[in-house]
């Protein structure tokens, strides 16, 4: 690893590769010199005047796809022969007598099919070239090892990708770092090692200079869980920058073609520099109207207003956005949405209009020199806009430009490294995880700052529309899905709507039932947007709109219908919080309450990593409850950083756990009203659905048997005791078949006093199972994380834990015995206790 900016050492001399990238940008003027291929051998010898003694490049024999990694405990007869024909190889190539090399390599190269043929006899490419690929991991520290790997950087770019390691050809389960270029990846004891010091970010040393993959031109500059691991937040900093920023990264002109025409550099300049520039931009062709500032893609809608007034050298088309409303804006004949809108805007516009349209959204027809009025004005031609995906000038049009404020966030201070200590907290979807963390955020870490807010705002109200869209969308899914299904019910909606709910139906009927009112719904939606009646509009939605949710979320097979979109599994809250405020939260003046930003979805999503640093305060009151107050106060204040991972990033197998392997403390979190709610099945394949419970006891399972966990302490924090304690009368905790021997004492008949003895037989399945499974004690914690004080005390009992901890370790210490450290209390006793 080189500091950054320092010069690119030059590659050993026997490295030598050519790289060929497909051109995929527009058609050039010029005639294409042209080269024979050079045959690179995989399987077959090659020989002949055209072998490899005549290619100017040494070239060396392509590895199997994944080179095996091979284990010392499971030696086998064939994998020991081709162990030496990989070292034979590692000495032809260190040979500097060409002649000799490339008959020796045509040699190896019979050997290597010979061996593919007895080890593969189904035709499958062999595991057979290792290339003294590692009895042990040591041996990837050799030198040696290093050589050989490097000689093969150049000709096995279509390795397959994932699990292997491009250099050491380790086949690990730990995330690897992908070149942006060739998309090699990098394991974390190699990547260093093959990028450098990334003076154009994540790219191979061999790669500095080129352009991009531009499939990967939106992670540009987008964080690196490696990175983090590997180097300084400042250094990885620096990196990402430089990675987004430096000159051979960026789109070229040539590559962006806006009405008809590649863009020239000052016209690329104007582009990027305008008021609100395209966002992701991508290789590919546009259209531009530069009355209006409308901006799309070429053959659809507009996407975006930029900036009115650019020059570019192309004129804008009246075909360009493939319209066929018959009516006209600024020359370009609009698509049949647009037209829609215009309508909804009370724009009148017979066949054949030719209108002018301006920044602001006011129009006037072609030749009359009268503005009519301003299409995006009222609120209502904003929200419909929204649904439809259309573009509105934002109202601070003229404000200076958008800063992304997750670009300008400050990097935190890690000076203090060592004394800050880490806090993992994970949790199955929707048991409260990012809830407890914005809880934290607000009471230790840094307020919001303006700029947060902003952000967050924006999200709300994308949420907002994203809401409204999934029922239009929705409903055209079901529509189409139903209707092939139950082709005797197309006809007879409202007899569907009339069907009992609580009737075991099929699936199909079912789904046909909650769109045929989605369909109502939104159809009734649109009209009333279309009408104007927006004050009447959003109460009668929420009233409306409410029991269709619930209907959707109680419905298993509607569950898994949606789940499969991934979409509709916030519904609930959505409807009973944002549609009833939808007015409100889609204005301009909104500001999101701390309440808002609790609730909301996808505050701290992101890359589905987030992390906050914080300090709790010893002098707190809470703190005594748990023992020594006076050592309290002379204990120096404890800086932690919680990270929450969400729950779709720990879905993909678990590969993130090696990541927190220093990490002081997990804190799993558990929604107890999910002992009665049903989840998509895991990835087992099974089509059936899975009690949510089970699949968090699961995922807890898997979690404390991760041998990074071994040493570190749990806290399970049993959330949502709110809706538990509210349920728990009408639906009993044996629905889940984990909890079927709970016999509560029914000395008291109410509510309370059974949400009590059903929390405590829970907590104490999972002190069972992880007594069980790691034979340490855990630790259990209630909460309603929507209620802050309860997360505040969740932290500062996490806090004591950790004390406990240190001071178990130091001094044999144990804390007092208490229902929350013991496991002597077993859930028999409730068990027990009712028969
Ligand atoms: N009633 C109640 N709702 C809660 C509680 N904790 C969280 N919620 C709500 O439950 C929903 C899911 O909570 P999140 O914090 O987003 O859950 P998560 O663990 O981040 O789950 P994903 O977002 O799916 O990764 C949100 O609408 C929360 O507002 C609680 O204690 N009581
Ligand atoms: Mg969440």
């Amino acid at each position: 690893m080189f500091p950054p900016g320092t010069a690119i050492p030059d590659p050993p001399a026997n490295l030598d590769y050519s790289i060929a990238l497909e051109y995929d940008g527009p058609p050039v003027s010029y005639e294409l010199p042209r080269i024979d291929p050079v045959h690179i051998p995989t399987a077959d010898p090659v020989s002949g005047p055209l072998g490899l003694a005549t290619a100017a490049v040494p070239v060396a024999p392509v590895p199997p796809r994944v080179a095996p990694v091979q284990r010392p405990q499971q030696p086998s007869a064939p994998q020991a022969n081709s162990a030496t024909p990989a070292r034979d190889e590692e000495e032809e190539y260190s040979d500097d007598d060409g002649s000799s090399r490339s008959a020796k390599s045509s040699h190896s190269q019979g050997q290597h099919k010979a061996a593919a043929r007895s080890a593969a006899p189904g035709g499958r490419r062999a595991q057979v070239v290792t290339f003294g690929v590692a009895e042990d991991s040591n041996k990837y520290d050799s030198k040696e090892f290093d050589e050989v790997s490097e000689q093969y950087v150049a000709v096995t770019r279509t390795e397959k990708k994932g699990k292997t390691c491009h250099r050491c050809k380790k086949s690990k389960w730990e995330s690897k770092e992908a070149c942006i270029v060739c998309d090699a990846r990098y394991c974390s004891h190699c990547l260093l090692r093959a990028m450098g010091s990334m003076p154009e970010g994540r790219k191979c040393v061999t790669c500095i200079g080129q352009p991009i993959d531009e499939s990967k031109r939106s992670k540009l500059g987008k964080g690196s869980r490696i990175l983090s691991r590997l180097l300084s937040p400042l250094e990885v900093k620096q990196i990402l920058k430089v990675e987004k920023e430096c000159q051979a990264n960026q789109l070229r002109p040539e590559q962006l073609i806006v009405n008809g025409f590649p863009l020239h550099d000052e016209e690329m300049e104007d582009l990027l520099g305008c008021q609100r520039p395209p966002g992701n931009l991508k290789p590919g062709r546009y259209w531009y109207d530069k009355e209006s500032g409308l901006w799309g893609k070429e053959g659809e809608k507009p996407d975006r207003i930029i900036s009115t007034n650019l020059n570019f050298n192309g004129k804008l088309q009246p075909d360009a956005s493939n319209g066929t409303a018959q009516v006209f804006i600024n020359g370009r004949e609009i698509t049949k949405i647009e037209l829609r809108i215009l309508k909804i805007a009370k724009v009148q516009c017979p066949r054949d209009t030719h209108f002018w349209v301006y920044h602001d959204g006011g129009y006037e027809e072609e030749g009359q020199n009268n503005i009519k009025g301003k299409i995006w004005e009222s609120p209502l031609t904003r929200l419909a806009c929204a649904l439809v995906s259309l573009p509105v000038p934002p109202l601070n049009f003229d404000k200076p430009k958008e800063e992304n404020y997750y670009s300008s966030r400050s990097v935190p201070n890690y000076l203090d490294h060592k004394r800050i200590q880490r806090l993992l907290i994970l949790g199955s979807p929707g048991s409260g995880t990012s809830t407890i963390f914005k809880q934290a955020k607000l009471l230790y870490g840094s307020r919001f700052t303006p700029e947060e807010l902003e952000s967050i705002k924006l999200m709300i109200q994308s949420n907002l529309f994203k809401y409204l869209g999934i029922l239009l969308e929705g409903r055209e899914h079901f529509e189409e899905e139903a209707l092939a299904a139950v082709p005797n019910h197309a006809s007879s909606e409202d007899e569907d709507l009339h069907q009992d709910e609580n009737k075991p139906t099929t699936s199909n009927s079912c789904v046909y039932s909650i769109n045929a009112k989605l369909k109502k719904f939104s159809d009734w939606l649109l009209d009333i947007i279309a009408m104007g009646d927006l004050d009447a509009f959003f109460p009668a939605a929420t009233r409306e709109y409410a029991p269709i949710v619930d209907e959707l979320w109680n419905d298993p097979a509607i569950k898994a219908t949606y789940k499969r979109k991934d979409e509709l599994h916030f519904l609930p809250d959505a409807a009973e919080y944002f549609l009833s405020r939808a007015i409100e939260v889609s204005s301009n003046e909104y500001e999101p309450s701390e309440k808002d930003v609790i609730y909301a979805e996808g505050v701290t999503q992101g890359n589905g990593l987030s992390f906050i640093d914080f300090t709790l305060d010893d002098r707190s009151p809470m703190s005594e409850s748990f023992g020594d107050s006076h050592e309290a106060y002379s204990q120096p204040v404890n800086k932690y950083q919680l990270i929450r991972v969400s729950a779709k990033g720990m879905n993909e197998g678990c590969k993130w756990v090696e990541m927190f392997e220093d990490v002081r403390m997990v804190i799993f979190s558990v929604a107890l009203s999910d002992y009665d709610q049903l989840a998509l099945p895991g990835s087992d394949g099974s089509r059936s659905l899975l009690n949510k419970m089970i699949q968090s006891r699961d995922l807890f399972e898997a979690t404390i048997r991760q041998p990074c966990f071994r040493d570190t302490p749990f806290v399970l924090v049993l959330n949502k005791y709110d809706l538990f304690e509210e349920k728990i009368g009408r639906s009993p905790l044996s629905t889940c078949e984990w909890f079927g021997d709970f016999c509560p004492l029914r000395t008291h008949h109410n509510n309370q006093s059974l949400a009590q003895q059903a929390f405590y037989y829970v907590a104490m399945k999972f002190k069972d199972l992880y007594a069980a499974s790691t034979g340490r004690k855990l630790f259990v914690w209630q909460a309603r994380a929507r209620d802050r004080p309860t997360v505040d005390e969740a932290f500062r009992y996490i806090r004591e834990v950790l004390r406990w901890e240190d001071e178990r370790d130091g001094a044999g210490y144990c804390p007092e015995e208490s229902f929350y450290s013991t496991t002597e209390l077993s859930s028999s006793r409730l068990i027990a206790a009712a028969e």
